[in-house]
């Protein structure tokens, strides 16, 4: 906390159990009032643990809690909003059958009256105006309908919303993993002009350049404890590296297939867009990792997803020659089995190769998980537990482990690194690479302009259609975001 500014939120001791995982171990945390305070650590540290108690979702089994000097008694998510604390989780919370206004609606039950319709359409696009000016929702829009960072813009924009209760405290889980650079940079600024006007704000992120740029104070936390809590200015991105306790492991820099001619192995997909006028089709072939760049919602989704179709049946504009899986973008929607195991989940690709006579084989099952759980460190006691026992970014390691442990040729990953912390990140990147040098081709769709320096060559999307063509010699970040705002020819 700054000597300047007066406690907001003061943790103590706080401790939770879930069976016999031990989340939170006896953290304590300290929030000023108008400080932005970034909270970072490895997948499973405990860091939405410790904010769902913030927030009244969930109950610490030991430890207090302090609002503004006060103990509340009966803290509940409602007293915590009334108290001023919202707060925008990675699993987003919108009725996806419900409209944009429908949903502040609901968060607002003082909007009442024959025209509370409009009223709450009124109150949600004014602030996704204030956040994200050209944010292109419109607030009868239904939530299903809308792409993941559209949904999370929406969310987001929500928590800012004020009627009858006062905002005091913004807690952000990753916030910007669905969102493009462009509209996380547009949040950050909203961000940082409210924290301006006295508003306290927890930001949880894995770029931690994003937290160093953008937090007053950072708090690090790892095992279920903080291990760090210091000025912002006092860490760089080692120090932070180092105190969550993450090997840095260092991409390799040299490229296979630097400056090597394409098309020197067999073709695995070529793909139009729907909208796509003139040449332009996506090409990628055997052992290539093919990006697909640009503002999120530009049509790289949907083409990867025609790609997926046309691996079982023909679609117009779309070839594909080898076996495919997707690591979908929206786990919760797309992803997870949330009824099934930790080891369903990733054996749910490669029955043919799980069976044992008619049945598949647990035995299988169980040792494929085991493989995937050491090779990228999912967090778990027990392969059995249900899906939904792991953190978001062990939730999101099972589905990439679902797609690399699968026997498919081709891989499509769409933006697959959302909340994947900074050391697994390497790591997994490594195993692409390695992957692909074995022949496997995969096909990239990421927000993050770094994973970019990953590929092979990268296809920048515009209005649904590639805009740009770009080997890795030529990529640059100003070529990819001239091109992002450029009109397609
Ligand atoms: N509902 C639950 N049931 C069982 N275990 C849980 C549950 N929720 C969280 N856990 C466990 O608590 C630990 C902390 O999880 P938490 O989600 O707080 O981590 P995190 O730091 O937010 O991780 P990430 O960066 O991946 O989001 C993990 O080991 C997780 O598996």
């Amino acid at each position: 906390m700054t000597a300047t500014s007066p406690e907001l939120v003061r943790l103590n001791g706080i401790e939770k159990h879930f069976g016999a995982v031990r989340a939170l171990g006896g953290v304590d945390l300290a929030l000023g009032r108008g400080e932005c305070l970034g909270l970072v650590g490895h997948n499973g540290a405990g860091k939405s643990t410790l904010m769902h108690i913030l927030a009244g979702t969930a109950v610490a089994d030991r430890g207090h809690l302090a609002l503004g000097g006060e103990v509340p008694s009966g803290y509940s998510p409602g007293l915590a909003k009334k108290l001023g604390v919202r707060c925008v989780f990675q699993e987003l919370s919108l009725c996806p059958n419900l409209t944009v206004a429908e949903n502040t609606r609901i968060f607002h039950p003082s909007l009442t009256g024959f025209n509370w319709r409009r009223k709450a359409g009124r109150l949600i696009l004014d602030k996704l105006d204030a956040i994200f000016p050209g944010h292109g929702i419109g607030a009868s829009d239904l939530v299903q309908d809308l792409p993941i960072g559209r949904r999370q813009m929406v969310e987001v924009a929500r928590a800012f919303t004020m009627t009858d209760e006062p905002v005091r405290l913004v807690i952000l889980d990753e916030p910007t993993s669905s969102l493009d650079a462009h509209t996380a940079g547009q949040l950050l600024g909203f961000m940082r002009r409210v924290v301006a006007e006295g508003v306290s704000f927890i930001f949880i992120s894995h770029l931690l350049g994003e937290v160093l740029a953008n937090c007053d104070r950072i708090a690090v936390m790892r095992d279920g404890r903080t291990v760090a809590d210091a000025s912002a200015a006092a860490f760089d991105r080692d120090k932070l590296v180092a105190a969550m306790g993450d090997v840095e492991v260092h991409a390799r820099e040299a490229h296979r297939g630097e400056g090597r001619a394409r098309g020197q192995s067999p073709l695995r997909v070529r793909a139009r867009p729907k909208r796509q006028s003139g040449v332009g089709d996506l090409v990628a072939h055997e052992g290539e990792i093919i990006g697909l760049a640009g503002l999120a919602g530009h049509g790289q989704t949907e083409l990867l997803l025609a790609i997926f179709s046309a691996a079982t049946r023909a679609v117009t504009g779309v070839e594909v020659t080898a076996s495919v899986a997707l690591v979908a973008g929206d786990r919760q929607a797309d992803g997870v089995f949330p009824l099934w195991s930790i080891a369903e989940n990733i054996g749910v690709c490669s029955l043919a190769s799980l069976r044992e006579g008619l049945l598949i084989s647990r035995r299988r099952e169980d040792a494929l998980a085991a493989l995937w759980r050491d090779k990228i460190r999912i967090r778990t006691p027990d392969v059995h537990d249900n899906i939904l026992s792991l953190s978001g970014g062990n939730q999101q390691k099972a589905l990439f482990a679902r797609a690399l442990g699968s026997d498919a040729r081709i891989v499509l990953m769409d933006d697959p690194m959302r909340g994947v912390d900074v050391g697994t990140k390497r790591e997994v990147y490594d195993l692409i690479r390695q992957e692909a040098d074995s022949g496997r081709t995969f096909l990239w769709y990421t927000t993050e302009t770094d994973e970019l320096k990953q590929c092979d060559h990268v296809y920048v999307f515009r209005n649904g259609a590639i805009v740009a063509d770009l080997t890795r010699n030529e990529l640059t970040e100003e070529k990819v975001i001239q091109s992002s705002f450029a009109e397609a020819s």
